[in-house]
């Protein structure tokens, strides 16, 4: 038994992303601030929330249901886990605020931006806390990245960044029943893994959104296979500053582990940054203007001196998502000030822009 303050979660699904988080929450974290105890699990199937819980977090002992409703009004959860395929975040999310629960929703937090909305006029109106799972900007290096650009301005104005997620899924060799080919559970790249190149040309081009944040033009293209958007290209300027982003994501092939995925430019130089994957990153590296680095780009990689940042993570990294959303709630806030609302909002808007101009619609919008 530890004396730090426990948050008492509740699970629901028990697919691959719940696999991950719950692995992560029953860690020993030496640094840990709070005690993350599994209080309950909804699945479909009872047999499959028993193999879960005995898999991925064997020394405690979780309730399990055979619903998600009985999750929602189980009185013993603080904290509601959402981890079912984008499509069916709304619902999940309407009816446990309807319970009076507070919810940690996956990305990507609804399909469309009104969904977002709707959802948290419901918090508001419960008092519940809601925060979309974007555990990218949770992570040390993304915080730091963030201060180190916005902050200490290490290379000057950022005035452009790239930034790609490519995932190689063979979506003709899956069932029709898999979320990465089933429409109907909000299948595409863009929802699934878009959102982090878009995160990526968020942190670079501004942080985080106040309500009235300027809306950049966007000039986007998607192309689709079996009717499933499989890649997408999407250039973001903002017409005050003249920056600009680009967001790319594929399904089709996959990025080289390890390499870099995104790069933001500034005037005084420009930052790689390299990872596992863009959900994963490991390290950054930054090169500067006038410091050992020559001007152009005919030299070999080896004569330029950039300083490299490099984060080891703990587990797969959704500690720190953890640990954060549940100081949130033990210390009695209903909004993420790592992900607020106005800035899951600004998110959903920009990729429903994105699609509108890319023709991908889901059954029921
Ligand atoms: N943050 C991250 O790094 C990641 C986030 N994600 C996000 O998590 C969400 C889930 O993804 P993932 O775990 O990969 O998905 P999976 O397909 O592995 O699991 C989804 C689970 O949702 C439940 N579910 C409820 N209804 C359905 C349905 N009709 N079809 C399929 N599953 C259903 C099932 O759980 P049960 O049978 O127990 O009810 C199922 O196991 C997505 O929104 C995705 O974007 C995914 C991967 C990584
Ligand atoms: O969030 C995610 O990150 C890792 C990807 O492989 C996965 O498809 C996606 O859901």
């Amino acid at each position: 038994m530890s004396n730090l303050p426990k948050i008492r979660w509740g699970i629901v699904a028990t697919g691959m992303i719940s696999e991950w988080f719950v692995e992560d929450l029953v860690l020993d974290w030496p640094e840990g601030k709070v005690e993350h105890i599994v209080q309950a699990i909804g699945t479909s199937k009872i047999e499959k929330g028993q193999e879960f819980a005995s898999k991925y977090c064997p020394k405690q002992s979780p309730t399990i249901y055979g619903s998600y409703e009985e999750v929602y009004h189980d009185a013993d959860v603080d904290i509601v886990y959402i981890g079912t395929p984008h499509a069916f975040h709304y619902q999940n999310c309407m009816e446990a605020i309807s319970a009076g629960k507070n919810v940690l929703c996956e990305k990507a937090f609804t399909l469309n931006a009104k969904q977002t909305k709707e959802i948290f006029d419901a918090a508001r109106e419960k008092n519940v806390y809601v925060a979309e799972a974007m555990w990218l900007r949770h992570r040390p290096l993304y915080l730091e990245l963030q201060r180190l650009l916005h902050e200490e301005k290490i290379i000057g104005d950022v005035f452009r960044v790239f930034s790609d997620f490519a995932s190689g899924v063979d979506i003709a060799s899956l069932p029709t029943t898999s979320r990465y080919r089933n429409l109907a559970l909000g299948a595409g790249s863009l929802l699934d893994i878009g959102v982090y190149s878009l995160t990526w040309v968020r942190l670079a081009l501004g942080g985080t959104a106040p309500a009235q944040a300027e809306k950049p033009l966007i000039l986007a293209a998607q192309s689709h296979e079996e009717g499933v958007e499989v890649t997408t290209s999407a250039i973001l300027q903002y017409s005050s500053s003249g920056k600009q982003g680009i967001v790319t994501s594929t399904t089709k092939s996959l990025g080289a582990p390890g390499e870099v995925f995104s790069v933001i430019h500034g005037t005084n130089g420009y930052i790689e940054i390299e990872g596992r994957t863009p959900s994963a990153p490991d390290s950054f590296t930054v090169w500067k203007k006038h410091e050992g680095n020559p001007d152009r780009a005919c030299f070999p990689r080896e004569m330029c001196r950039g300083k490299k940042y490099e984060f080891p993570t703990l587990g797969r990294g959704f500690t720190h998502e953890a640990e954060h959303t549940a100081l949130d709630i033990l210390e009695g806030r209903k909004e993420s000030s790592i992900m607020p609302w106005a800035e899951t909002v600004y998110i959903m808007e920009i990729m429903d822009e994105i699609r509108r101009q890319g023709n991908t619609v889901y059954p029921g919008e």
